[in-house]
């Protein structure tokens, strides 16, 4: 399935720290539908790509376009949702409660509900146990609920792979089918040990 304009669209999209280039230019398009993979070696940009794309770090060069129009802080925040290393979890609050507190922010995906979403990712039972007691594993769980929550359309994943055993790497490749199913897009980066099932993703490489 493809949306009219991309969901997410960068052009000549660059990046320097110190006038030294980290990435760029970085050209693509991700349309409703599609799932793309950001590769690249240890510290060719893919994290700070993901941090531009939310608007976290300024790009020296360059558009971000989301759903066709220009980047804005206030129309993305509802629009994408970004798991990056740290999670964006807070670890003295449940995983119940820190769904809560992103359900108020942002709504909830019509049909489901945190209890549902929790289940999915296999949190059933520690649903209200402090993040901080949960293992690296299920915190990355609770996070990954957070994207099956809410109704951005948009997904950032970096490194959603990280700490999974098995049946999570599954369950992220899962995720991502079905949120492109429903016409969703997303930018995944990974050290390219993933396989998807069904079609191959599109490949956008960074280059250190
Ligand atoms: N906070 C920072 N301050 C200064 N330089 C940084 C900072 N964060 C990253 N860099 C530099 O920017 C470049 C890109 O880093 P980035 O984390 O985006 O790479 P990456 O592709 O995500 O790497 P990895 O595969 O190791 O996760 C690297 O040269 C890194 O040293």
């Amino acid at each position: 399935m493809t949306s009219p304009s991309p969901l997410l669209e960068a052009r000549a999209l660059c990046f320097s720290r110190q006038d030294e280039p980290v990435f760029g230019p970085v050209d693509f398009a991700l349309h409703g539908g599609e799932v793309a993979l950001v590769e690249g070696d240890n510290g060719s940009g893919k994290t700070t790509l993901m941090r531009v794309l939310t608007g976290m770090l300024h790009a020296g060069e360059g558009e971000v376009l989301l759903d066709g129009a220009p980047f804005a802080l206030d129309t993305m925040a509802g629009a994408v949702v970004f798991l990056g290393h740290h999670l964006g979890l807070k670890f003295d609050l449940s995983a119940r409660e820190n769904l809560a507190v992103s359900a108020g922010l942002y709504g909830v995906r019509a049909g489901t509900s945190i209890t549902a979403v929790l289940g999915d990712v296999g949190l059933a039972g520690f649903e209200d146990e402090p993040v901080r007691r949960l293992s690296a594993g299920q915190k990355k769980r609770a996070a990954l609920a957070r994207l099956l929550l809410l109704p951005a359309r948009v997904w950032l994943l970096d490194e959603p792979y990280a700490n999974l055993d098995r049946e999570g790497i599954a369950l992220v490749n899962r995720l991502l089918r079905d949120h492109a199913a429903r016409g969703g897009a997303a930018l995944v980066t990974s050290h390219g040990a993933v396989t998807f099932a069904g079609d191959e993703p599109r490949r956008i490489r960074l280059h250190a």
